[in-house]
């Protein structure tokens, strides 16, 4: 049984993981999920002893602990790692990549045994034996990789992303592949971007954010807990987006990640406050309530304080003049009648039917606006 305790990784002067414990016992798989940069990788380095930040903490196997050892001794207590990028040798064959997982003195004694399981594990990697490992497909490969770290007779294997580039049937086939090695009794420890399948073979989960864990559970609930399927599992929240509120039984709220700068929209609120216009309200979590529907015969309601769309825009344009230091522009033209082919050309915002409409596109083209801006990079 694997037990990382109070685990925490410095590289230089950034944190990278701080305080992680988990476990992970005998024919169980245990993911762990998190965002781009959230530390996940950096955990299973750590395990490994193939870290280059500074470790602390303690990492047990067996009640040994293997913090400080090199890696070769790792493997030799019996944690394999798969790395992310699988590592493969693209030029040996098959069976040329499985012998070199079999280095390890653990497993120089029963190397034909060991071989004879993998080949039972995997029966295809038996079918293409010497076939050269580059002329496979990626899901083979995955498997070429995941049966070389058996072959150092594992009690643990930890993978990194294991379904990183594979196609949606090679990952179902990938996820298979690491039921069969639960079965014959190995702990997998995995880090995985893909929530929705490593939940559904995994015994239990934990959440990384920040270089923390924030939250532990049994797969099936974390699979079903609203939070993670917004912030994983495509529910609505962006697959790093999404936080997650620091549950009751963990005693520290993840402080949220510093933003880069100011957020396209609160640029545009701001523009827009600047002109005097209101604010788009600030979405929320839950939707808002549809308005009664209007009958044909019903007429438009006047909206008496939904500002001028041209004395906005003039607004606008006199006040960026003004910042800018230059002389104000003329007078725009007479308020817009959105029906009128003589109108004024204005290409940037479409003609709709009502002002508040106008309005709308407007902050969205101020919103889009922001978001160049943001992503602007000068000349050189
Ligand atoms: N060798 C290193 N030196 C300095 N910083 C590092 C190093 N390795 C990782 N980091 C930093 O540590 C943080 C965690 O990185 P890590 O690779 O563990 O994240 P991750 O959750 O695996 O992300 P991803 O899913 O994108 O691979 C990041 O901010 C990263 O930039």
């Amino acid at each position: 049984m694997l037990e990382v305790r109070n685990l925490s990784v410095i590289y230089g002067k950034h944190r990278a993981l701080h305080g992680a414990s988990l476990r992970v016992g005998k024919g169980e798989i245990v993911v762990i999920l998190g965002a781009n940069g959230a530390g996940k990788s950096t955990l299973l380095k750590a395990v490994c002893g193939i870290c280059e930040g500074h470790v602390t903490g303690e990492v047990l196997l067996e009640n040994t602990d293997l913090v400080g050892e090199k890696p070769h001794r790792i493997v030799e207590a019996g944690i394999a790692l798969v790395p992310e990028g699988r590592g493969v040798f693209g030029d040996l064959t098959v069976e040329e990549n499985l012998t070199l997982g079999a280095y390890a003195e653990r497993a120089r004694d029963d190397e034909a045994g060991n071989l004879h399981r993998v080949l039972s594990l995997f029966p295809k990697l038996g079918e293409r034996r010497k076939q050269t490992v580059r002329t496979m497909s990626g899901g083979e490969q995955q498997m070429v990789a995941i049966g070389r770290a058996m072959m150092s007779n594992p009690s643990i294997l930890a993978l990194d992303e294991p379904s990183l580039g594979l196609s949606p049937l090679l990952c179902k086939d990938l996820f298979q592949s690491l039921r069969v090695v639960k079965q014959a009794g190995l702990g997998i420890l995995l880090v995985e971007q893909n929530a929705k399948q490593s939940l559904r073979i995994a015994d239990r989960g934990y959440l990384l954010e920040n270089g923390e864990i924030v939250h532990e559970d049994d797969a099936d609930r974390l699979a079903n807990d609203p939070a993670v399927q917004k912030a994983y599992l495509g529910g609505g929240g962006a697959a790093t987006g999404a936080k997650r509120p620091a549950p009751a039984a963990m005693p520290k709220a993840t402080p949220p990640r510093p933003a880069a700068g100011p957020k396209p929209s609160d640029i545009a609120a701001a523009a827009m406050k600047s002109v005097g216009a209101p604010t788009r309200p600030a979405p929320t979590a839950a939707p808002a309530p549809k308005p009664a529907p209007v009958t044909k015969s019903a007429a438009p309601a006047p909206k008496p304080n939904t500002p001028n769309i041209t004395d906005l825009v003039a607004k606008a344009s006199a006040s960026a003049s003004r910042r800018n230091g230059a002389a104000p522009p003329p007078r725009a033209p007479a308020p817009l009648q959105p029906s009128t082919p003589s109108r004024p050309a204005q290409p940037s915002i479409p003609d709709f039917a009502s002002s508040s409409d106008r309005l709308r596109a407007m902050i969205e083209e101020i919103e889009a606006a922001a978001r160049r801006a943001e992503t602007y990079k000068p000349r050189r």
